[in-house]
C-alpha cells in the first residue's frame, strides 16, 4: 500500500547531549526554545559528561569504545541515577515551569523501549542495550493526550535488567518507529551551528551532507569522534523512513535564519 504522507501529523523529536546539559545557560535557553515549539514533541537527553564526572569522583574509570560506554554493575548504578534520576527529573520540572506538560521516561516505563543486551564478539560492553522494539501505540497515545515524553538513555531487556543505551541511538530508533504513523523531523542539537567542514571553524557549516561527502570528510578526519556515530545513526534513520533530519545549535528551533545541516541520502 502506498503511504499517504499528506495525512500524517507532524512530530518533532529533539536530542540534546552532555555539552548542552552541562552548560546551565545553554540548557536554560534550550528548554525555553523547546517549550515554545508548536505541535507534538519528544525530547531525548544524554548526559554522558555528568556521568563521567560522577563516576570519576567515585574512583571508577569510565571507558568509551566506538561511542559506547563500557557499563559494568557499578557504572550502571551511576548512569541510572544520573540519567533516569537527576537529569531526567530536573529537565521535566523545568519544562513544566516553561508551561509544557512533560513526562519523564526510561525505556522500562510502559515498556516504551525494549533492548537486547549488546552481544559483541570481542568486546564486553557490560550492561549496554541495543534497541529492539519501541511501544509505538503507547507513545502515540501520550502524544495524542498532549504529553511531551522526555526520554533518558536507559532502556530494559524485559527480564528485569536495566541497560545503558546511547542517547543518539534512542532518538534515532524512536524516529524510525514513529515514522510509520507520523511525519517525523529528528533534530540533533549540540553546541555548534551544524556539521562543519572544519570542526574548529564555526563559519564552515555544511548545508547538506550525503553519504559520499560524509565518507570523504571522515577519511580526511574532518569529521571525527562523536560526530561519526551521530551521522551513522542519521543515515540509518533516513533509510528507514524518517522524513527529515537536521543537526545544529538549538537556536535553529526559533530563529529561522540560523544555520544547520540537513542530512540527505
Ligand atoms: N566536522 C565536525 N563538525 C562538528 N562537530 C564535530 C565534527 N567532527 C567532530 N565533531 C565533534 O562532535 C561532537 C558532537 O558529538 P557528541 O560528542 O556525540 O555530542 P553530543 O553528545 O553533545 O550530542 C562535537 O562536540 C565536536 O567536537
Ligand atoms: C551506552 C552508552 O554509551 N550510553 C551513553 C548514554 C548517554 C549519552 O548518550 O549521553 P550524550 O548524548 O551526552 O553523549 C553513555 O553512558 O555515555
Amino acid at each position: 500500500m502506498v503511504e499517504n504522507n499528506i495525512d500524517k501529523e507532524f512530530v518533532t523529536i529533539i536530542k540534546i547531549g552532555g555539552n548542552i546539559i552541562d552548560n546551565p545557560a545553554e540548557l536554560a535557553s534550550f528548554l525555553a526554545d523547546f517549550a515554545a515549539l508548536e505541535g507534538k514533541t519528544i525530547l531525548v537527553h544524554g548526559g554522558g559528561k555528568s556521568a563521567t564526572k560522577l563516576a570519576q569522583s567515585m574512583g571508577l574509570a569510565p571507558q568509551m569504545i566506538e561511542g559506547r560506554r563500557i557499563t559494568d554493575a557499578p557504572m550502571l548504578e551511576v548512569v541510572v541515577g544520573v540519567y533516569a534520576g537527576q537529569i531526567n527529573k530536573e529537565i521535566v520540572a523545568r519544562l513544566q515551569a516553561n508551561g509544557l506538560n512533560a513526562m519523564g521516561f526510561s525505556g522500562a516505563d510502559g515498556n516504551l523501549i525494549l533492548s537486547d543486551k549488546r552481544n559483541h564478539a570481542t568486546i564486553d560492553y557490560g550492561f549496554v542495550g541495543d534497541v529492539k522494539k519501541v511501544n509505538t501505540n503507547l507513545l502515540a497515545s501520550l502524544l495524542d493526550n498532549g504529553i511531551t515524553p522526555v526520554f533518558c538513555a536507559i532502556t530494559h531487556d524485559g527480564k528485569g535488567q536495566l541497560l545503558n543505551t546511547n542517547a543518539d541511538t534512542i532518538a534515532s530508533e524512536l524516529a524510525i518507529a514513529l515514522s510509520a504513523i507520523y511525519d517525523v523531523t529528528l533534530i540533533y542539537c549540540f553546541e555548534k551551528p551544524g556539521v562543519l567542514f572544519d570542526a574548529e571553524d564555526d563559519n564552515s557549516v555544511i548545508e547538506a551532507i550525503h553519504p559520499d561527502l560524509y565518507s570523504k570528510l571522515k577519511a580526511e578526519q574532518a569529521i571525527h569522534s562523536g560526530m561519526i556515530p551521530k551521522l551513522d545513526n542519521c543515515f540509518n534513520s533516513l533509510s528507514k523512513g524518517v522524513q527529515q533530519i537536521r543537526i545544529g545549535h538549538h537556536r535553529m528551533l526559533q530563529n529561522k535564519r540560523a544555520t544547520y545541516t540537513t542530512i540527505t541520502l
